[in-house]
């Protein structure tokens, strides 16, 4: 009685207690402040392990509820017996919630569905009576009963104030239990939930495992599937693979076709173009056409006039051949009477030019200092210089130059072609039937042999002979349009020492020969020489051998005056026999080309010995030539033919039925001038002859 309980200390809040983390199911929000602080209060007291069952909990809660009102077992005795224990009592009017919140939210499971079965709990103990406002109250009232505080010795009054406490605390303890009668049918449903939650939960969880078991089989089952499905997949990917890459080449060669598709469609725009453009063309061609074929009419009307009048011209053109014949003819006598009108003896002059030596020792000059050129007749030579106006540039007579005049007079600049030129006619009348006598006549060194034969094969140094019988086998073709056909042979000899020489044959040939001049039993004046080979030739190339086999059967011997000078005449003789098909017209032409032997005097010489005999022997047979030459020319009743060999073998060539041109060779060498004088003169006398009139040879 002494002591009472302080209850203003026992209504304070607990502290709060940080809540266990098994402690998830209550929802703070539901739950009242009040509730909350007797929860947290009430965790105090709340044994450590929930009970399993009803009973467990029911045990728990009795016991709690033992422990707070001094270890009484039963809550219905100890609602009984609440004088007893009424303080003990007091201590727990501000926890009972506490407990069986605190119960409640250990016990209650969270459904599977996530919904917590305690919500009904938890909405029921909050729509309980607010017990802590009437404690509150109580304590209010018991504070202003504390305001006015009875004092000490008011024992009665104080006693009054405790029974009314406690009468409300029955009341409230009344309240209590029937809350806990609540509780425990409450529990009792949550227990029955709770078993057929675990039921469920049992079930669910062997579904569960089942279902993982299941999961787990066919996940295997799926990796098996997938590795057996590797390779097959492996191939799916490379086919895939290749697939797309034929895609994409598709795709390009798509794309190239397209582009080619336009530039094809663009050809094809072109084409049609052009197409267009040559059916206009085509139109026009076939409008041209048309007029053409008209044309063509036109024409072939014209041609068969045309084909008439060529018809008439082929019978005015046989008529005009057969006139030309009649015109060779005419031309044949018309050329001979030229030629007669001329002279049957021509003589052309030529000067070679200074060979090098010699312009050395002319003081390295080429000009000619005693020869003077006139005209392409005449020319004066002598001694001295000759003089040179200095007005006009010409060079005029010295005094004691000489004037000589021939048919032609060619100066050292001229030309083998150009004085072939002058010649070509005689060759053309041997073709005709004329004897031909072209011979050389100069000292040694003169150049005869140059003028005769020339250089061998170089076209423009070749000299007379070869171009005398190119000429001729040139004219044999023309002629042979004109019904003329010829048989050309060649005979080549020299005279030496008075000596007739075969050079066409070899020395063994002409070993046992002798080589004589006699005439021709059936022809008068015909001189031929026995033994003396005749070749046919049939083209100008065949005359280039002969003429090569006999240049190394010449004689030649040195001399003071020409190391290589040719000592003996050389006589070169073409035979042409023509015969016209047509006309039945024949004739028979002797050429006759003679290169003759040095004609220096004796003295000049200096030869001696054999060669003093040759000497001797040449200028014979030259001075007899002149003297024959001009006894012809005299008309004497006997011309000394037979004197030399040389005048006996030409005599048919000089006399009046033929035609001879002779060349009188002149060195430039000064030293010469003598013996150059002495030519001219020779050369003069033979030019002033007239030997007749030349007659054809027809053959018999
Ligand atoms: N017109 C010319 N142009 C150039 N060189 C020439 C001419 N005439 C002659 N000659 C040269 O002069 C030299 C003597 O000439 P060529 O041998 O023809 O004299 P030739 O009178 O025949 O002597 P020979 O009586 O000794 O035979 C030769 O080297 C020759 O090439």
């Amino acid at each position: 009685m002494s002591k009472l309980p302080t209850y203003s200390g026992r209504l304070q809040p607990p502290t709060a207690v940080k809540r266990p983390p098994s402690d998830n199911g209550m929802d703070e929000a539901a739950v009242s402040p009040e509730k909350k602080s007797r929860t947290a209060g009430g965790r105090a007291t709340q044994p450590s392990k929930p009970a399993a069952g009803r009973g467990g909990l029911k045990r728990s809660f009795s016991v709690a509820n033992v422990s707070a009102v001094g270890g009484q077992k039963d809550h219905s005795k100890n609602s009984l017996a609440s004088s007893k224990f009424r303080s003990s009592t007091l201590s727990l009017i501000g926890r009972p919630s506490s407990v069986s919140s605190s119960v409640l939210a250990n016990r209650v499971p969270t459904g599977l569905n996530g919904r917590r079965p305690g919500a009904n709990i938890t909405n029921h103990v909050s729509s309980r009576p607010p017990v802590a406002s009437k404690v509150s109250s109580t304590n209010k009232s018991l504070g202003s009963e504390g305001k006015s505080k009875r004092p000490g010795w008011d024992l009665k009054g104080r006693l009054q104030d405790m029974e009314a406490l406690l009468k409300s605390r029955e009341v409230e303890q009344k309240e209590w239990m029937k809350k806990f009668e609540e509780y425990d049918t409450r529990i009792v449903t949550l227990e029955s939930e709770k078993t057929h939650l675990s039921h469920d939960l049992v079930q669910t969880t062997t579904s569960y495992e089942a279902n993982q078991e299941e999961i787990e089989s066919l996940r295997r089952n799926l990796r098996k599937e997938q590795d057996e499905r590797c390779p097959e997949k492996n191939n799916y990917e490379n086919t895939i693979q290749s697939l797309t890459f034929s895609k994409s080449n598709l795709e390009r060669q798509v794309n190239s076709l397209d582009a080619e598709i336009a530039a094809r469609q663009e050809e094809v725009a072109g084409l049609k173009f052009t197409v267009s453009e040559l059916s206009s063309t085509q139109a026009g061609m076939e409008a041209r056409l048309k007029s053409t074929e008209s044309l063509l009419v036109e024409r072939n009307q014209q041609i068969t006039e045309m084909m008439a009048q060529i018809e008439e011209q082929k019978r005015k053109i046989e008529e005009s051949n057969e006139k030309l014949q009649q015109g060779e003819m005419v031309r044949r006598k018309l050329h001979n009477t030229v030629l007669e009108l001329k002279g049957n003896i021509r003589v052309f002059c030529r000067v070679r030019p200074l060979l090098n030596e010699e312009i050395q020792n002319n003081a390295n000059s080429d000009v000619i200092h005693h020869i003077n050129f006139i005209d392409e007749h005449t020319l004066e030579v002598g001694k001295g210089d000759v003089n040179t106006s200095s007005m006009s540039g010409l060079k005029s007579r010295g005094n004691n130059f000489t004037e000589f005049a021939y048919d032609r007079v060619f100066q050292p600049t001229a030309t083998q072609a150009e004085v072939f030129e002058e010649i070509s006619q005689l060759a053309q009348s041997a073709l005709d039937g004329y004897n031909v006598c072209i011979f050389a006549y100069g000292q040694t060194g003169s150049g005869k042999t140059f003028t005769m034969e020339g250089v061998p094969n170089d076209d423009e140094l070749e000299g007379m002979i070869p171009r005398t019988v190119k000429h001729i086998f040139k004219n044999m073709e023309e002629l042979e349009s004109k019904g003329w056909s010829y048989k050309v042979e060649a005979s080549f000899l020299e005279i030496y020492n008075e000596t007739i020489r075969d050079l066409l044959a070899s020395p063994k040939e002409a070993k046992n020969l002798t080589y004589e001049l006699k005439f021709q039993d059936n022809k008068k004046n015909e001189i031929y020489v026995t033994n003396l080979k005749r070749i046919p030739v049939e083209n100008e190339g065949k005359v280039h051998t002969l003429l090569n086999m006999a240049q190394q059967q010449r004689a030649v011997a040195a001399t003071n005056m020409n190391e290589q000078s040719s000592r003996s005449h050389s006589v070169f003789q073409l035979r042409l026999s023509g015969e016209n098909a047509k006309t039945g017209d024949s004739c028979e032409g002797m050429l006759n080309l003679v290169d003759l032997a040095g004609s220096e005097r004796l003295k000049e010489s200096k030869s001696e010995g054999a060669r003093l005999v040759e000497t001797q022997n040449i200028n014979k047979s030259l001075a007899n030539l002149g003297n024959v030459i001009m006894a012809i020319g005299q008309k004497q009743s006997h011309i000394p033919y037979r004197n030399s060999k040389l005048t006996h073998l030409l005599q048919s060539s000089l006399g009046g039925n033929s035609k001879a041109l002779m060349f009188v060779n002149i060195s430039p060498v000064e030293a010469c001038l003598n013996e150059t004088q002495n030519s001219l003169r020779f050369a003069t006398r033979v030019n002033q002859c007239h030997i007749g009139v030349a007659s054809k040879q027809i053959k018999k």
